[in-house]
């Protein structure tokens, strides 16, 4: 691994780009300026501030809700091929500015530049994903079996939304969420991160370009999450809540949600298991554990949290990996060949040391990485540990950052049951040559989500979601506009 280090000041482009983003809340179409004391956005490369924002109060989210209550009648009203088609110019609209928004994810968050342009293009295909949407929302009708009348099924929107979005991909998880409740005809109020809202809020204006009318986006960034969403979530007003986050986070939004007996759709924590046979195709594995693990520099819920690799070829497994790992570089994600930037904040830094620790106390090895570099910003080794030992808190948290922990296994039987050993059930990925193995993996590992042979499966028209405490609902393909329609049955008598 090597690492470059400018740490530089914000060139003009990027500082002439942060100028350009809107630093007020956006409530009925008119933005704001918000109450002291503003929200400070870092760098997370350098750890400077890099812009200051508005930060909404519980008042302000109320007010939110009041434009959202307001604006919902109409938007439902409005013609499905009209949603669509805002949708679709949002999609336009974001391609021509892509060079933008990935310079300020990367500000924002610090993927590297070549990850936050294939954000752009992952965020976005939502909106087009669900223009396309918009206008095949269906329903059934049919003769009741007695024969005395007609049963007709039709899908309504729900009616306003809260959407709460993660700092990790700051576009892609809006848009997943945004476009099918537009898409649908819901209203929303969105809460973007504390630490990343900046992305929001330039969205909103492209989403206010692309025709979107006065208080059916709303936006407000916050500095105090729990205080602006609980009068919002006690609304009755408000009729669905979105959230992805943490599992810890995800409950508590649920108990909240439960007094009013809202839609809840919940993306939260995953502890991905990655597993190798003999008989894979070890090139590919490899390939795949790159790209599973250190992509969104391990911060993503789908990242492959424990390797699982038959003890016939965890060896020659962990070399290739730590040679791929060692070509690594690290830096500034605006800087040429920059492969892994930092990490969002200081505490994340300190849970990787927390988690190698731990793991190297019970008996793993560290075969590369394993320290944060003396630098200014949030870095982390991208580190590969062998022989992590069952118990250890690696295999248990969820890791959200670059470190690829490997352990094996002997028996296929032992695989299964060891990729289940979590709480969580997002995704697994498993890596065969054996198609009838990989389709009993598939059938045996408990999650919303597999890859057999592939460390990616994000994709906006598949559904995205997880079972046990990874979350409840699926967002994106054919099902992730249902989370926004609710079912009205009507009964006609012959
Ligand atoms: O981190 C959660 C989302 C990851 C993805 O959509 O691939």
């Amino acid at each position: 691994m090597t690492a470059i280090d400018t740490a530089p000041e914000l060139t003009t482009r990027e500082s002439e780009l942060l100028a350009r983003i809107p630093d007020g809340l956006f409530i009925g179409g008119a933005w704001e300026a918000g109450s002291a004391p503003q929200i400070e956005v870092q760098d997370p490369a350098t750890g400077r501030v890099i812009k200051r924002i508005a930060n909404a109060t519980p008042e302000d989210g109320v007010r939110a809700l009041d434009a959202a209550a307001a604006a919902a009648d109409a938007w439902a009203a409005t013609a499905p091929r009209v949603r669509a088609e805002i949708l679709r110019k949002a999609w336009e609209l974001l391609q021509e500015r892509r060079e933008d928004f990935a310079l300020l994810m990367t500000l924002e968050m610090g993927k590297p530049l070549a990850e936050a342009g294939g954000e752009v293009t992952y965020g976005g295909e939502f909106l087009r994903w669900f223009s396309e949407e918009a206008v095949r929302i269906s329903g059934r009708f049919g003769q009741n079996p007695e024969g005395t009348g007609t049963m007709v099924v039709s899908q309504r929107p729900v009616g306003p939304c809260y959407l709460i979005t993660p700092w990790n991909f700051p576009l892609a998880m809006a848009t997943r969420k945004i476009a099918p409740a537009l898409a649908a005809g819901c209203t929303v109020v969105v809460k973007p991160a504390e630490l990343t809202p900046l992305t929001t809020l330039f969205f909103a204006q492209l989403l206010e370009d692309a025709g979107v009318p006065a208080g059916v986006v709303n936006v407000v960034p916050t500095s105090n999450a729990r205080a602006l969403s609980e009068p919002i979530i006690a609304d009755p007003r408000l009729r669905k809540l979105s959230f992805t986050g943490s599992t810890p986070v995800g409950r508590s939004l649920l108990a909240q949600a439960g007094q009013n007996v809202l839609r809840t759709s919940m993306e939260l924590g995953g502890n991905a298991p990655f597993v190798v046979f003999e008989d894979a195709d070890l090139d590919k594995a490899v390939e795949g554990a790159m790209l599973a693990k250190f992509r969104n520099i391990g911060q993503a819920c789908t990242a492959a949290n424990r390797f699982l690799v038959h003890e016939s070829v965890a060896d020659e497994f962990a070399r290739r990996i730590a040679e791929r790992v060692e070509a690594l570089q690290l830096g500034r994600g605006t800087d040429d060949g920059v492969t892994i930037g930092p990490l969002i904040d200081d505490r994340a830094v300190a849970s990787m040391g927390a988690l190698i620790a731990d793991a190297v106390e019970r008996g793993a090895r560290v075969l590369t990485g394993g320290s944060a570099p003396e630098r200014d910003g949030f870095f982390f080794e991208p580190t590969v540990l062998v022989d992590v030992q069952p118990g250890s808190d690696i295999l248990r948290e969820e890791i959200f950052g670059p470190v690829l922990a490997i352990g094996t296994f002997s028996t296929e039987e032992e695989a299964v049951a060891r990729a289940n050993e979590t709480e969580y059930g997002l995704v697994g990925y498993v890596f065969t040559q054996d198609l009838a193995r990989g389709q009993r993996m598939i059938d045996g590992i408990d999650t919303g989500m597999m890859g057999l042979n592939t460390g990616l499966v994000s994709n906006a028209a598949a559904p995205f979601g997880g079972v046990k405490q990874s979350g409840l609902g699926r967002e994106g393909g054919l099902e992730g506009i249902h989370e926004y329609l609710s079912t009205k049955y009507t009964l006609i008598p012959a």
